[in-house]
């Protein structure tokens, strides 16, 4: 797990470098422009006519883009910076950067420093091959305000490589969001990773993510405390559940999906089939007599039973008897995929909920509906909403919601007692203790018919062959999310369905598995 830290935390880190290491701001700065300059030769192909924008702004955000400026010129590129803020306004390490740039570029007769005055000026990197933003980074708050906002309007609008210092401009970098934001192919961000350009639309601003570093090494973050975590593809690995050797079908996971109604069939086929595919010994789907043969004929190794439905084609509330004793079977319940939402159904799933209170349960789609005013039995269970299922679970609008789901979902968990899975790019995993997982894979491929439906399918495998739900929802969003990036590798993002996503998740195990396991045999 790779920690991610708030802007307040890694500006500490600043101050504890000046104030205990006596360390002088200049030289992090000094540190800081060269580490940028070294990831921007690693990650670009530059060559002796690469034409560089820099534009900085008044604080020290500004001062790293001067200072990395004076880089690029002594190593033979073509600079243009433009200042937002020139020595009126301009103070400490800015300046003494900024001065030393002015006193310098008279020597390169190709490069230009230009004082900024209208949004004109910024016609200019037109010719840049890439436009690097040193605008604002870490003491940048709320929502830009003008000029900044155009200026970096216009900067987007821009065709050429862009690359942010720190952090995007306009991005919040504690919650991810942003109304206006620099427009990343790659972002050198300083010391560590934080928070916002990880979580809510962070990521779609960045680009690629790599770390400078301001000369303090990684030890003084190793005391810090954060509950905020990114998942390597290694968690993935540690958390995919054990096979003993003496396993019979029984011990290696008995899965009972409670799941599907006559209009949604699928669903639940879908999720049966993975929860067999991700490893599980034994899969039971339990789905309205009405529609117990459609299933049969469709369905590939899962065991299909079924429940008196008196004909209405979805789980009322008189089945449930009918289901107590696979629910004691069971080690874990997959419930939710395509019960439908009648009133009967949600009492039902209510009412399964009560009486097992404490069983291992997945609950996901039309039981996560039910539970708006019953949120009570959720002990040890797992749910696995996206957004618009968790705003009517805890009963606020989607628009509210989305400003930042963070603190609502760490609240949810804890008081609920239970993981949670907000699924969206990317899925974020909340435990009872209020630790956040981030998951890095997956793409745009997913937003399909039936991709839920598949996660819940693995999660639920996962959780009935190792007892731990952690372990199950952190390597099963990876795992699920890691097939989608197979896939889209294959047929591209518009290209794969559910039913792939499904197909792919033993191949996903397997990659893996296959990276993984001869370092440990070592
Ligand atoms: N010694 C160090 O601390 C090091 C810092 N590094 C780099 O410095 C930045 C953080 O620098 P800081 O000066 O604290 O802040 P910024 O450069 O990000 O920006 C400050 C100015 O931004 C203005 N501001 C703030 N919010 C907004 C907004 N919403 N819209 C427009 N302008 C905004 C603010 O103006 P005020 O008038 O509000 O005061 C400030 O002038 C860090 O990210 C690193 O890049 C180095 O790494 C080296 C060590
Ligand atoms: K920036």
């Amino acid at each position: 797990m790779i920690p991610l830290f708030t802007s307040r935390q890694v500006r500490s880190a600043d101050e504890f470098a000046i104030a205990k290491l006596g360390l002088p701001g200049l030289v992090l700065m000094e540190n800081a422009a060269r580490s940028i300059f070294e990831q921007i030769k690693l990650n670009l192909p530059l060559s002796e006519n690469t034409t560089f924008g820099v534009v900085s702004g008044k604080g020290n955000n500004g001062g790293d883009g001067f200072a990395l400026a004076r880089h690029l010129l002594i190593n033979g590129y073509k600079v243009i910076v433009i200042a937002l803020a020139d020595d009126k306004e301009l103070k400490g390490d800015a300046l003494v950067n900024f001065r030393a740039l002015r006193n310098l570029i008279k020597y390169y007769p190709d490069s230009k420093l230009i004082k900024y005055k209208r949004l004109n000026d910024l016609s200019i990197l037109k010719n840049a091959d890439v436009i690097v933003d040193s605008i604002l980074g870490t003491g940048s708050k709320g929502e830009l305000r003008e000029p900044y906002k155009s200026i970096v309007e216009k900067l987007n609008s821009i065709d050429a490589f862009k690359v942010a210092v720190d952090l995007p401009t306009g991005l919040d970098v504690d919650t991810g969001y942003g109304d206006v934001v620099f427009e990343a192919d790659l972002t050198v961000t300083l010391s560590e990773y934080k928070t916002g350009l990880f979580y809510g639309k962070g990521y779609t601003h960045c680009g690629k993510v790599v770390k400078g570093s301001i000369g303090i090494g990684s030890e003084y973050y190793n005391r810090l405390e954060t509950d905020t975590y990114l998942i390597e593809p290694e968690d993935a690995f540690v958390n995919i559940p054990l096979k003993e050797p003496d396993l019979h079908k029984y011990s290696a996971g008995k899965v009972l999906l409670i799941a599907g109604s006559r209009n949604l069939p699928g669903a639940a086929i879908l999720a049966a089939e993975t929860a067999l595919r991700a490893g599980a010994g034994a899969v039971i789907l339990a789905v309205p007599d009405s529609i117990s043969e459609t299933v049969r004929t469709k369905i590939g190794s899962a065991v299909v039973i079924s429940y008196n439905d008196n004909g209405k084609g979805f789980l009322t509330e008189e089945a449930t008897s009918q289901l107590e004793e696979k629910i004691c079977w069971a080690d874990t319940i997959a419930i939710g995929p395509g019960l439908g939402r009648d009133k009967d159904t949600i009492n039902a799933v209510i009412n399964i909920l009560k009486k097992n209170n404490g069983k291992k349960f997945v609950i996901d789609a039309d039981a996560i509906f039910a539970l708006a005013n019953s949120k009570q039995y959720l002990k040890n269970s797992i749910l696995t909403p996206h957004l618009g299922e968790f705003a009517n679970l805890i009963g606020i609008a989607v628009e509210d919601l989305k400003v930042n789901p963070i603190p609502h979902a760490k609240k949810f968990a804890a008081k609920n007692k239970c993981h949670l899975v907000l699924k969206g790019a990317p899925t974020l995993i909340f435990n009872p203790a209020g630790e956040v997982f981030v998951n890095t894979t997956g793409n745009q491929g997913m937003a399909k018919f039936g991709t839920g439906d598949v996660l819940t399918g693995v999660i639920s495998s996962f959780l009935a062959q190792s007892g731990n739900n952690e372990a199950s929802a952190i390597s099963g969003v990876y795992l699920h999310s890691l097939a989608a990036d197979l896939l889209a590798e294959e047929k591209t993002i518009y290209g794969f369905t559910a039913n792939d996503l499904m197909e792919k998740i033993p191949y996903a195990i397997k990659f893996i598995i296959d990276t993984f396991l001869p370092d440990i045999e070592d």
